[in-house]
């Protein structure tokens, strides 16, 4: 039997830019772990996905204290239509929107936010995501004008990208701050400094390298904790899962219900929510449909190529 598998997933709607996930899936005594950093990710910032990787693969995750997680429907930069229908096949009570990308105009943002509170009803939560795009004004303005076309926001995530202006976007608005990129690409994530700049945490197993890890930056950031996925296969979305189930309490639906936005899985054991929940599953499901989505031999090859640099810069062995 194979102890890797290098795949390559089509994203059904293009996602910050990305069009296609790719990553290697890893066999290790405990199961199966996935390491799929963006294109743009330096070996050093790889390092902890390895980490993440290996932690599912050799050793395993914390045990759980609850057995399933409400998760959000995520929705990219589409028309109005076709976010209405995304979140209506959803059946997930909360939904994330992508806002603030160059391609969209504040008013389009407007529109799909207003879409998405016409398909989730008074009772649903709309949370929107601006991936640090924001000046501070500039925030200010687009999320008076969101909170009013979503009837309400649950939060916005990372509109600006320092600290300090998530804190002063936070002392002029009403409605909550989630840090995102703050949390994972600070240069040391255990000292989380956005007490008083966000009310929420949006946490990311791989780029925290792994759960534990994850578990102890939720501890020390000490706000309520969203999990989110970095849209892997279901064996990424199994330690994601992992985390959510494990963190002590949970206030708000996780960023997990992400395998939609792919073309195909890796696996028959498909981690998609049904009416809005993911189970907390003991270990990632078996890759049984990675041959289907082999890579072609190149990308393979560059897989293997970036995760032995990887190794050899984290300090293990060299191959695998
Ligand atoms: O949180 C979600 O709903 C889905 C995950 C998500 O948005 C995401 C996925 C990959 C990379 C970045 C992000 C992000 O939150 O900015
Ligand atoms: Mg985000």
């Amino acid at each position: 039997m194979t102890d890797h598998h290098v795949y390559a997933l089509p994203l059904r709607t293009r996602f910050r830019g990305v069009t296609v996930r790719e990553g290697v899936l890893l066999r290790g005594a405990a199961g199966w772990g996935e390491f799929c950093p963006f294109a743009d990710y330096s070996d050093a910032e790889c390092v902890p996905w390895l980490a993440a990787a290996l932690e599912a693969s050799e050793h395993g995750w914390p045990a759980p204290v609850r057995d399933r997680v409400e998760v959000n429907t995520t929705v990219p930069v589409v028309p109005p239509d076709r976010a209405r229908a995304m979140v209506a096949a959803s059946g997930c009570r909360t939904a994330k929107v992508k806002v603030a990308d160059p391609r969209s105009s504040l008013r389009d943002d407007c529109e799909r936010v207003a879409a998405v509170r016409d398909a989730l009803g008074p009772s649903g939560a709309v949370r929107v995501d601006a991936n640090a795009a924001w000046d501070v004004d500039t925030a200010v303005t687009a999320i008076a004008e969101l909170d009013r076309a979503a009837g309400g926001l649950e939060y916005v995530e990372q509109p600006c990208p320092s600290v300090a202006d998530l804190a002063a976007v936070r002392r002029k608005v009403d409605v909550r701050i989630a840090a995102d990129e703050s949390i994972r690409r600070a240069e040391d994530p255990l000292r989380v400094a956005v007490a008083g700049a966000a009310d929420v945490a949006v946490l990311k197993v791989a780029p925290l390298g792994g759960v534990r890890r994850a578990l102890a930056v939720a501890e020390a950031a000490g706000l309520p904790c969203v999990v989110s996925s970095a849209v892997e296969s279901s064996v990424g979305l199994a330690a994601g899962l992992a985390l959510a189930g494990a963190l002590p309490s949970l206030d708000f639906a996780c960023g997990l219900g992400t395998i939609s936005l792919l073309s195909g899985d890796v696996t028959t054991g498909s981690l998609s929510a049904v009416d809005g929940y993911l189970p907390v599953p003991p270990r990632a499901p078996e890759p049984d449909l990675a041959a289907d989505v082999a890579a072609g031999p190149d990308t393979a090859a560059r897989w293997l190529g970036r995760l032995a640099r990887v190794r050899s810069l984290a300090g293990g062995p060299p191959g695998h």
